[in-house]
């Protein structure tokens, strides 16, 4: 399958390296020149557990006049982003171009909705973790399920094609019903994780590590918890805050995407993720206090880096 990989940082070199690498013809398209150079000379190399290898056959661009029409697109900017890269890049699309956003946090369909019709919108999320080490290098720091779903819920017959590319390629992916729920369901583990360690430096494992990050992950959880009850969503996990913890440990090694924002002194997620459960805790008649306060600290942060040294 012809694939393009709208935002090859971290997560999006990830997915494209292991469907380039289970044979399909994928693009890399980014607006990160040296790392698709690096990329298009030497290689992807995919470090894992002290491991790596190297996926070569990847192609790249910085704008998709190069690449044409394709058959799948994965969304893979922030979600601040996501708007703009897809006005930039609309070649891409022609009538049955299928659009994945793998996103984290909520909103991202509304927002993509508003450029791209929602009848190619299909929406995932993945429980992998990754880190850019070097241009043209990534760290795959956590393993996981991906789920994908049409927003109708409907098991049809392209999120399924989909879904069996993606497990020919060593991506263990199911299709779901319910990606609404899902979608909440992983907003409580970026609730839980990013943002503290965003603010505090450690890595997703480390938070266990400290009896006061622990109960503020654990805060966090039960705020968003019970934000989702209030809007009718129920979560099916047993129990969530060991559910979101156990992601600490899956992702140990890894430097959440909140903190690599912070580190490279990006925008962050913090509006679609911690900052949505303020505002839908809002609409709703529910206090997030811990929610409000981890937003703020992060925006704090984000509005501050000419001046800090990091
Ligand atoms: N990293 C992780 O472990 C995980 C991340 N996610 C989610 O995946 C998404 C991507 O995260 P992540 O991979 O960490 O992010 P990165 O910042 O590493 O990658 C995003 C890439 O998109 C590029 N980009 C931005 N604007 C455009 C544009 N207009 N056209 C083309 N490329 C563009 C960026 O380039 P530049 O930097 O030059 O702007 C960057 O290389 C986020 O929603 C995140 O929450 C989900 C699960 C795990
Ligand atoms: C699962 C987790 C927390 C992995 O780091 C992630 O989704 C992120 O970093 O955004």
């Amino acid at each position: 399958m012809k694939i393009a990989i709208l935002g090859a940082g971290a997560i999006g070199s990830l997915y494209g390296g292991l469907l380039a690498e289970g044979g399909n013809e994928v693009w890399f398209l980014d607006l990160w020149k040296e790392h698709l150079e690096v990329i298009k000379k030497n290689g992807l190399i995919v470090q894992k557990y002290g491991a790596k290898r190297i996926i070569t056959g990847i192609q790249a661009a910085v704008s998709a006049e190069e690449i044409g029409p394709v058959e799948l697109v994965i969304l893979l900017v922030k979600s601040y982003a996501s708007q703009k890269a897809l006005k930039e890049n609309l070649e891409l699309f022609q009538d049955n171009t299928i659009l994945l956003t793998l996103q984290n946090g909520l909103g991202n369909i509304e927002n993509i909705n508003e450029v791209i019709d929602e009848g190619k919108i299909i929406a995932g999320v993945t429980s992998h973790g990754s880190t850019v080490i070097a241009p043209g290098i990534i760290n795959h720091a956590g393993a996981g399920k991906t789920y994908i779903g049409e927003l109708t819920g409907e098991h049809s017959s392209r999120v399924k094609k989909i879904a069996a590319l993606f497990c020919n390629a060593g991506i263990e992916t199911i299709v779901t019903d319910q990606i609404e729920i899902l979608l909440w369901e992983k907003l409580m583990v970026n609730v839980g994780i990013n943002s503290i360690t965003a603010i505090t430096g450690l890595k997703n494992g480390q938070i266990l590590e400290y009896l006061e990050t622990e109960e503020l992950l654990e805060a966090a959880v039960k705020e968003a918890l019970a934000v989702a009850r209030a809007n009718g969503i129920y979560i099916t996990l047993d129990n969530p805050i060991e559910y979101v913890k156990n992601v600490c440990k899956a992702t140990a090694n890894n430097q959440s995407s909140m903190l690599q924002d912070v580190l490279h002194k990006r925008i962050t997620e913090i509006q679609t993720i911690n900052g949505v459960v303020v505002k839908a805790g809002k609409g709703a008649g529910i206090d997030t206090p811990i929610n409000k306060v981890l937003t703020n600290l992060v925006v704090a942060i984000q509005n501050n880096y000419n001046n800090l040294e990091r």
